[in-house]
């Protein structure tokens, strides 16, 4: 028996797979895993697989994708999964044809018509009995990626060519898996992987596949957690605190690392009090989640843990520049050297030089080049020089972050034959010709970053690259971040049902009016007030809630910090 496992990047398809091949194999069944641990097992795949994410790769055509996509499981095929189901064994597979139809047809807009010919060629006829679509929210699988990478589960990959579409890509691949499974209802079996704990997840799962295996019928097509109580949505924003502690005692029982990532920059008592609950489990999590925050306790925490998870807390900090983070970090650099020099962006203070001075002694350039963003002395363009005489090109352009003078174009211009994406992400927030430029030529290629490109600007050619971009992913309504422009408006209420989350987080920065409040319910009852955004409209009452206190008790934002959100 041939079993697939289909659905969006992150949505668990690897850790249900390895967990089933596991569970057969103790029942007794001979089972090969096409892709065991989430390593392709054909060599020659895993070549063609590097083709295909490699960022330096811009140019490549969504047809050379699809077929370039088509002879990696056709190689699978005829290597690993064609000679498993001929010895007799249950064959397991992650990812197989219908990834490419969901890329391809529903992500790229290819007509699926064309498509299905090449696919049938490719597999030569041979279809899994059996496709289990894991499904998941989109903004879900997300953070639980991101989650994943800071845990050093996987590789970081912000360069891949994957993801360079936004991440509205993972949306319409998720329709287009569900139009797939609906159109052949005998053959999917879809487990929703939102709420339920792994180990539920694995049992049902384990026992559909035996069922199937030993001849019964499915239960259902839809493997879907059992009903709770109605949901409730929050109908004012006073009720919105209540509700996120409340979702989030549910998910610390299932998820806990994810509920202390969801506290990130989340300011306030009732968040504090949270991480005191976390901070012995979870150290180097909980004070990650202060980014951003500056306020009495944030500081007596990173005091506590400077020693124990110094990386951390040195990331925590953000671009901080005050003198209390300045001496901390002189403290953390012995231990996190690369993030106190990262945490430098925008800081031309002398103890920053101090700081950056050990540190070219110590030959830490690209380090240095990684927090010089946005600093335009003399020093600082002495070590970009030197930076690209090393060959540190990506450095040198991140370095240039911030900065429109013509001489940081001249550089941009050398730099880009080495690293385009690179150079895009250093023309964040500029209205120069050299970054209009750079967005035309780059628009189709990396929309995501084309679009983020333009956090800060309302200018009408900015508005109107948004206005293509926000039908087609999510990014063109973060890059509205804290703008009060009617534009800005118009967008958010076009665009908050297909992108709720960040419709939300896109008001930070912005005071609570009745305009946001209207905004911020209308999201929760479009999702039903699931998690992403019922913790980014959480985010925004919090931060209100401060706003509100008496100057003298208000905890201080941190300074330097005004265009940085954690990253969720
Ligand atoms: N129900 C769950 N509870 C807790 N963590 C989960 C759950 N499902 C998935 N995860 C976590 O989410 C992350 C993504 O899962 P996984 O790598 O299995 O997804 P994937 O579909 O194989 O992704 P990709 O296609 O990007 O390789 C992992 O860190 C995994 O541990
Ligand atoms: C570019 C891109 C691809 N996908 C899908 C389609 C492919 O079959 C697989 C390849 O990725 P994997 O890491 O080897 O599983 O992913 C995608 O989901 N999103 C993308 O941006």
């Amino acid at each position: 028996m041939f079993i697939d496992f289909e659905g969006i990047d992150g949505s668990g398809k690897t850790t249900l797979s390895n967990l089933l091949a596991e569970r057969l194999r103790r029942l007794g069944y001979r089972v090969a895993h096409a892709r065991e641990g989430g390593e392709l097992r054909s060599p020659i795949a895993r070549r063609i697989r590097e083709l295909t994410r490699d960022s330096k790769l811009l140019e490549m055509s969504p047809r050379t994708e699809f077929f370039l996509n088509l002879a990696r499981d056709a190689q699978q095929l005829e290597e690993v999964i064609a000679p498993a189901l001929a010895r007799g064994e249950v064959c397991i597979s992650d990812r197989y044809l219908y990834s490419q139809l969901a890329l391809s047809g529903g992500g790229r807009g290819m007509p699926e018509t064309a498509l299905e010919p090449a696919c049938e060629l490719a597999s030569q006829g041979l279809w899994p009995d059996l496709v289990i679509l894991v499904d998941v929210e989109p903004e879900l699988a997300r953070l639980r990626k991101r989650l994943g990478k800071s845990k050093g589960e996987r590789a970081p990959d912000s360069d891949s060519r994957k993801g360079l579409a936004g991440a509205g890509l993972a949306v319409r691949m998720r329709e287009s898996f569900l139009a797939l499974a609906q159109q052949d209802p005998s053959r999917w079996l879809i487990i929703e992987n939102n709420d339920l704990p792994l180990h539920v997840l694995e049992q049902r799962l384990v026992e559909a596949v035996v069922a199937r295996l030993e001849g019964r019928e499915l239960p259902a097509q839809r493997m879907t957690p059992p009903s709770a109580t109605p949901v409730q949505v929050p109908t004012t924003v006073d009720e919105v605190e209540e509700h996120f502690f409340r979702i989030l005692d549910g998910l610390e029982v299932r998820e806990p690392q994810l509920a202390v990532w969801l506290l990130g920059g989340i300011p306030g008592f009732a968040a504090h009090q949270r991480r005191l609950g976390f901070l012995e489990r979870f150290p180097g999590l909980t004070v990650r989640s202060l980014i951003g925050l500056d306020d009495e306790p944030a500081r007596a925490l990173r005091e506590l843990l400077a020693e124990v998870v110094p990386q951390d807390v040195a990331m925590s900090l953000g671009t901080n520049p005050s003198p209390q983070a300045m001496s901390l970090r002189e403290r953390l650099y012995a231990h996190a050297p690369a993030d106190v020099l990262s945490s430098l962006k925008r800081n031309d203070s002398p103890e920053a030089w101090a700081l950056r001075e050990h540190a070219l002694r110590e030959g830490r350039l690209g380090e240095v080049l990684c927090g010089l963003a946005g600093v335009d002395d003399g020093p600082a363009w002495a070590a970009r020089e030197l930076g690209v005489r090393s060959g540190l090109y990506a450095d040198a352009a991140r370095s240039l972050t911030g900065l429109g003078s013509a001489r940081a174009d001249a550089l941009r211009e050398t730099l880009l034959a080495h690293d385009r994406l690179a150079v895009l992400r250093s023309v964040q927030g500029l209205d120069t010709p050299f970054a209009w430029q750079l967005r035309a030529a780059l628009e189709d290629k990396a929309l995501k970053l084309v679009l983020r490109s333009l956090t800060g600007l309302s200018t009408d050619e900015a508005f109107a690259l948004r206005e293509r971009g926000a039908p087609l992913t999510k990014e063109a309504l973060d890059s509205l971040d804290g703008l009060d422009d009617p534009r800005a408006w118009r967008l958010r209420e076009a665009f908050v049902s297909r992108w709720p989350a960040t419709g939300v987080s896109s008001l930070e920065g912005l005071p609570m009016t009745e305009q946001a409040e209207a905004l911020v319910l209308r999201a929760l009852e479009l999702t039903a007030a699931r998690l992403p955004v019922l913790r980014n409209a959480y985010r925004l009452v919090a931060a209100s809630h401060m706003a509100a206190l008496p100057s003298e008790r208000t905890p201080q934002r941190m300074a330097g910090d005004g265009a940085q959100r954690p990253v969720l």
